[in-house]
């Protein structure tokens, strides 16, 4: 592939791996995005529509989107955070997966309790820029200035070996299910930030005439995450009891509601939040609704 055969193609950034990555492949799949991706190269085209893939580490996307030598991006709001780059991106769409937390931890068994504590000491973290101001806060509320303020020393990797190595007292590092923290003798003290996967477009596109298609890129993943979110959950139930039951599936606009032809009974149809779906189903049957069904969505739009 040369230079020419990306020109007019609105390019779109994914991580190339880590964590991310799989997710990402899932989304592109649910839009209908279809590439064919050679071995090592990390460009490539789409077949179905003028779009150019390119794989990039996640904490680079925001500043190649940001600057606009890319037009689209999927990455985390951390790294957008801590490369500086959230004036020059827009967050379009928070796309409801890469949840986690960046957290100061410190060894569970040492003396070190509060942040306030650590405040001064030494703080290792591959979030230089987010630590940093984090403990500049701390500093300032405890009055360190100069050689008592906190020092923050950055790490690429491995993070969390650093306070059993004896570099560091403390770190801020991201956790999601607590188990790499743990297993390296920490416990969480204070919360930085709460993060997740987003879909990010330059504030400055490269050509005014993507505005289109970064328009039907963003509805269709808009969808992908909408199904994702949600399922369809059917039943029947006494048509004095349906209110009760309308109450506990509202639905996004309005439920479906049809007569059955069995007297006095109705069938309702209603979108329910997926996480929801066994309490909505324990409620529905204490109304008196019965063969509830639920089904999961592939696509939607809403
Ligand atoms: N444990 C996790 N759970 C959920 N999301 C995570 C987790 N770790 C990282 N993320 C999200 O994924 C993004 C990329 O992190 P990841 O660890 O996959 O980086 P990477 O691209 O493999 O880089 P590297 O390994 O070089 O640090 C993070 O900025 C964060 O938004
Ligand atoms: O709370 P947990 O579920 O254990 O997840 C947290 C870990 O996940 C990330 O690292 P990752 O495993 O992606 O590898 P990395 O250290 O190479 O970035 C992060 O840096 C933590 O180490």
């Amino acid at each position: 592939m040369n230079a020419d055969s990306l020109d007019g193609r609105l390019l779109f950034a994914i991580p190339k791996k880590g964590r991310l990555f799989d997710k990402c492949l899932s989304i592109l799949a649910g839009a209908d995005i279809k590439f064919r991706r050679h071995d090592r190269l990390d460009v490539c085209l789409v077949q179905n529509h003028p779009i150019a893939l390119v794989f990039l580490p996640a904490s680079d996307i925001p500043s190649f989107v940001g600057k606009g030598n890319v037009d689209l991006g999927i990455t985390g709001h951390d790294v957008i955070l801590e490369s500086q780059m959230q004036k020059h991106v827009i967050e379009e769409l928070r796309l409801g997966f890469g949840k986690c937390a960046l957290q100061v931890q410190v060894p569970e068994a040492g003396p070190i309790k509060t942040v306030e504590d650590l405040a001064g000491k030494r703080v290792v973290t591959s979030f230089e820029v987010l630590a940093g101001e984090y403990f500049g806060k701390v500093d300032e509320r405890q009055q360190l200035t100069g050689e008592a303020a906190t020092k923050i020393e950055y790490v690429g990797g491995s993070v969390e070996a650093a306070c059993a190595l004896g570099l560091a007292d403390g770190i801020v590092d991201l956790v999601e299910s607590g188990d790499t923290m743990r297993a390296a003798g920490l416990h969480a003290i204070a919360t930085v930030l709460e993060t997740e996967a987003v879909l990010i477009k330059s504030r400055i596109p490269k050509h005014e005439s993507h505005t289109d298609l970064i328009n039907l890129v963003t509805n269709r993943i808009k969808g992908v995450v909408a199904a994702s979110k949600y399922a369809i959950c059917q039943y029947n139930v006494p048509r004095e009891k349906l209110s009760a039951a309308i109450a506990i599936t509202p639905g996004r606009r309005a439920p479906t509601i049809s007569p059955l032809e069995m007297g006095g009974w109705v069938g309702v149809s209603s979108m329910v939040e997926k996480k929801k779906v066994a309490q909505i189903m324990d409620e529905l049957v204490a109304t008196g609704a019965e063969d509830i069904l639920v089904f999961n969505l592939d696509n939607c739009r809403v």
